[in-house]
């Protein structure tokens, strides 16, 4: 079988990295790229295979796997990962880990190639409809995207598994058959062991067809992405917040499709109809002060005036209260929260007395006058005068001398924090 599509898509002095599992698909990528080498030299091309160790058969998927890249002279990296299938199903779990492995073993410049064939295209589709996603959905895999600084490319993506079968005979390969690809509990077997093969039999080119089918609803996606993306741009802001209100005088579509496209980047998973509903009902309409909160797997949707925020899933630190004993030396936060340290070079500050021990929480209440403003008032005043959202407000470090509030770093100083002479310092908040 030769195979124009390889050739059409890669470049012969491109730096290559393939997914390498061992089964049909990506020992015949890989083969093709081997032959492909031996014309063009300059090609580079390494293998990665991931050992996710659920398989009492793992480690001879992994000698395999090494084996046949030593008999074919490319370089093979084993990858261990360790799959914790606690929040998704194991398959999408082990998906996710394997994907961030072989994207965290690139190196700059080389692009990951997949193997995923046609027929795993004509899977998708079905599982899509399944779930009755849409378009973005059932758009199923696309031949080529970006993944940060790299290309993800499937070159296989119009090959039938036949094709596979005949190209690995033809040139006498080896592969691996993952036993669990026979287990119809999965929908993926199912579908290929029982339904697939019916509707071949009756329309040949079932496959094709329906991978034709992904890739009009991939184009119809792309031209909507690029129709929208000035918009989502101007009603998002530089951390990520959406501005709504324009949102609510649009037709629902409209709408939808932002909200869609929004929470992708995100980082989200595609949401449904009835949660982009919800989004709108319950969260762009409610009365201002409601403070709604919806959750989506990891990560919570909130509102703060005119603005939607997509978060992971957060902690209140009300709780904790920290001794800062040194003041040269930086302070960790909790909770990913970074350091908070000192800059002796700003006189903002007074200097603790004696008898006065630094501590940081995360909250505040009461009536408080601030350095620089007539007149005192309520904690939440200032909060809400500061345009700070409410669960923003505990988790921002508060710099206390003994039971008193001197400052929050990078918002204010307290009256009773202020310095009145030359000597003193400021607390620098670093969120890495
Ligand atoms: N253990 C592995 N090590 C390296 N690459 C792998 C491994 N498993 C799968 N791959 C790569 O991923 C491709 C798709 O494999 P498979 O169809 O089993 O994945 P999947 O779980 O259905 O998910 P997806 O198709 O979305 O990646 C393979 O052709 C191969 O390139």
């Amino acid at each position: 079988m030769s195979l124009p599509s390889l050739t059409a898509q890669l470049q012969p002095d491109g730096c290559y990295a393939v997914a390498f599992s061992g089964g049909l698909d990506s020992t015949v990528l890989l083969h093709q790229l081997v032959c492909w080498q031996q014309q063009h030299p300059q090609l580079r091309v390494r293998a990665l295979h991931v050992h996710h160790g659920l398989s009492p058969n793992a480690d001879s998927w992994a000698e395999h796997a090494l084996r046949i890249c030593q008999q074919w002279q490319i370089p093979c990296a084993v990858l261990r990962v360790q799959v914790d299938s606690r929040d998704s199903g194991i398959e999408a779990a082990a998906r996710t880990v394997r994907y961030q492995a072989l994207f965290a073993d690139l190196q700059p410049g080389e692009q990951l190639l997949t193997a995923q064939h046609l027929d795993d295209q004509c899977e998708t589709l079905l599982l899509a409809l399944k779930r009755g996603s849409g378009p973005a959905g059932l758009a199923s895999m696309p031949a080529q995207r970006q993944y940060g600084a790299h290309q993800h490319l499937r070159p296989l993506l119009s090959v039938s598994r036949q094709q596979l079968e005949s190209y690995a005979m033809q040139h006498q390969l080896s592969w691996i058959e993952d036993e669990s690809n026979a287990d119809v509990r999965y929908d993926r077997n199912f579908l290929r062991q029982q339904i697939l093969p019916l509707l071949q039999a009756r329309w040949p080119h079932f496959s094709a067809a329906a991978a034709r089918s992904a890739a009009l609803c991939g184009e119809q996606e792309q031209l909507l992405d690029e129709l929208l993306a000035e918009q989502l741009a101007q009603l998002t802001d530089q951390q990520g917040a959406l501005h709504f209100p324009p949102l609510l005088a649009m037709s629902e579509a409209r709408r939808h499709a932002l909200l869609r496209r929004w929470i992708t980047r995100q980082g989200g998973a595609m949401p449904s109809r009835e949660a982009l509903r919800r989004i709108t009902d319950e969260v762009m309409h409610c009365r201002e002060d409601a403070q709604p909160c919806l959750r989506f797997g990891a990560f919570v949707l909130r509102r703060y005036r005119e603005q939607l925020f997509w978060l992971p899933h957060q902690t209140s630190l009300r709780q904790h209260a920290l001794v800062w004993h040194t003041l040269s030396q930086p302070l960790s936060l909790p909770d990913g929260l970074g350091t908070v340290q000192a800059d002796f070079t700003t006189c903002a500050m007074r200097l603790p007395a004696e008898d006065e021990q630094i501590n940081v929480r995360f909250q505040a209440h009461g009536y408080y006058h601030l350095q620089g403003r007539a007149g005192g008032r309520e904690m939440k005043k200032l909060w809400q005068e500061l345009g700070v959202p409410p669960w923003q407000r505990e988790r921002i470090p508060l710099i206390y001398y003994n039971q008193t509030l001197m400052a929050a770093p990078g918002l204010f100083i307290t009256r009773e924090g202020a310095t009145r002479d030359t000597a003193g310092w400021q607390a620098i908040w670093s969120q890495q």
